[in-house]
């Protein structure tokens, strides 16, 4: 992937399946990326077409409401048709008087461009100030948003600014950049210290935002900067794939009379990521088992989701000693060397990258065909008076983990390590709350797990 003078991803980074730019290469050989891409761009243009897929719209993006300049760009990236829910959102975005929106849709279904194109939309490009501020919850997320709003921008006159750690350099003030994407820590700041005015702000956006609502995260963060903002004149814009009752309610008083696009609760992942499980037999064979999928893991690209990131260290060392090739990451690093690892990933110089659910959410790496989840995502119960009580399955990060693959379309494998008990209920609550099977394979039959995973993938 190249990035450009200003170290943003280039449009080619973010072309369709059609135009194989950043498709997975089997082995190199090009006649298979060739008919590969090719594959990839047929079925994507069957399920555009089918009215049962998230990918489905009747309309072209002409008939969006959408201005020439941004339909360049939008071709630009390769795309030819909008998604269901930029179908949907983008009239509802874009109509006068604006109004609110709280819009879900399953991940790698294409909700950064539905709000991209918003912010792009309502800025006015002759006034030299924030129009329109956008929150991720993690700064890998933000930087991902930006180039996207350069991209789908190249024919607008926009100009950006990032709100995340260490992007500004000490002492700088007055942003005059029309749109602004970070995080809420770094954003309130800047607006504490009037480096970023509000003044003229009129679009408010929250990707993910169950997780930048929850009042367990960074529930509070995120009301500090809205409270900062202009009142009455601000359209507040909410995404997400997931929308936990805990949060809707709050969801609801923070974007007050919005329109909505809801999924059903058996619709909240994607068919093409096909589930499996590994029954291992204890923490240390986990370890075992992970080194013994090496091989299958660098076919495409893969994430390990581990829940501490002392684990994330400790198995990206130990593999790494034993002559793997793997990257690690986690909120412990510092910034450079977190954008330092998330580039070497998306440019495929690294093929495996252990994590934690820093990268849980709306990261998008086409290449990225499977995802382990060392350990299941777990959250603390909450009694009625807050107090932490037992574990038990975080069903939302869960559905955003396993849909870092099966991006736009694509086919993508989930593998889930259960090694006890309690692990193995955890796994049956996540399958009976999001209704979708999880199928076990063999850990110690190498060939059959390979046959299994090749034919998911197909
Ligand atoms: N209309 C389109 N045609 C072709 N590709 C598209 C279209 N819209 C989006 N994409 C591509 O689909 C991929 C997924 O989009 P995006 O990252 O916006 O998903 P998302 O819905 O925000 O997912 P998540 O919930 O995981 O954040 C991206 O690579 C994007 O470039």
């Amino acid at each position: 992937m190249q990035k450009d003078a200003d170290g943003f991803y280039t449009p080619a980074a973010y072309t369709a399946p059609a135009e194989g730019a950043s498709e997975p290469k089997n082995d190199g050989d090009v006649t298979d990326l060739i008919k590969s891409t090719f594959e990839v761009a047929v079925t994507l243009a069957d399920q555009q077409a089918d009215p049962n897929s998230p990918l489905f719209s009747a309309k072209t993006f002409e008939e969006l409401g959408l201005n020439p300049d941004l339909l360049k760009g939008i071709y630009d990236m390769g795309f030819s048709k909008p998604s269901k829910i930029q179908e949907r959102a983008l009239p509802l975005l874009l109509a006068n008087p604006p109004q609110n929106m709280i819009g879900q849709s399953q991940s790698g279904t294409g909700k950064t461009a539905a709000f991209v194109l918003t912010m792009l939309s309502r800025v006015d490009y002759s006034i030299n100030k924030p129009q329109a501020l956008c929150l991720a919850p993690s700064r890998e997320l933000a930087r991902q948003i930006m180039s996207v709003v350069v991209a789908m921008g190249k024919f607008t006159q926009v100009q950006t600014e990032y709100a995340i750690k260490e992007s500004l350099p000490k002492g700088a003030s007055n942003v005059t950049a029309h749109i602004v994407v970070g995080t809420p820590g770094t954003m309130t700041d800047l607006i504490r210290r009037k480096v970023i005015d509000v003044s003229a702000v009129k679009v408010f956006v929250l990707d993910e935002a169950d997780n930048m609502l929850d009042k367990d995260g960074l529930g509070e963060q995120t009301l500090r900067v809205k409270n900062m903002l202009p009142k009455n004149q601000v359209q507040i814009i909410l995404f997400s794939a997931t929308f936990p009752d805990h949060v809707r309610n709050f969801a609801n008083k923070f974007a007050p009379n919005a329109n909505k696009i809801e999924l059903q609760r058996n619709e909240l992942s994607v068919d093409n990521i096909r589930q499996f499980y590994m029954d291992c037999k204890n923490e240390d064979h986990k370890y075992e088992v992970l080194v013994s999928l090496y091989q299958l893991l660098t076919i495409g690209q893969s994430i390990i989701f581990c829940q501490h990131r002392h684990t994330a260290d400790r198995i990206s060392q130990r593999m790494t000693a034993e002559g793997h090739k793997v990257a690690s990451l986690h909120g412990a690093k510092d910034a450079q060397e977190r954008d330092a690892i998330i580039d070497g990933f998306r440019e495929g110089k690294d093929k495996v990258l252990i994590t934690t659910n820093v990268i849980a959410r709306g990261i998008d790496i086409l290449q990225v065909n499977m995802v382990v989840n060392y350990d299941l995502p777990l959250m603390a119960e909450r009694d009625n008076h807050g107090n932490k009580g037992d574990l038990r399955p975080d069903i939302e990060t869960y559905i955003h983990r396993i849909g870092r693959t099966g991006r736009f379309g694509r086919k993508g494998i989930s593998i889930n390590f259960v090694h006890d008990k309690a692990t193995w209920q955890q796994m049956e609550q996540i399958e009976r709350a999001t209704g979708k099977q999880i199928v076990r394979i063999e850990t110690n039959d190498l060939d059959a797990m390979e046959e299994q995973m090749k034919k998911a993938l197909k």
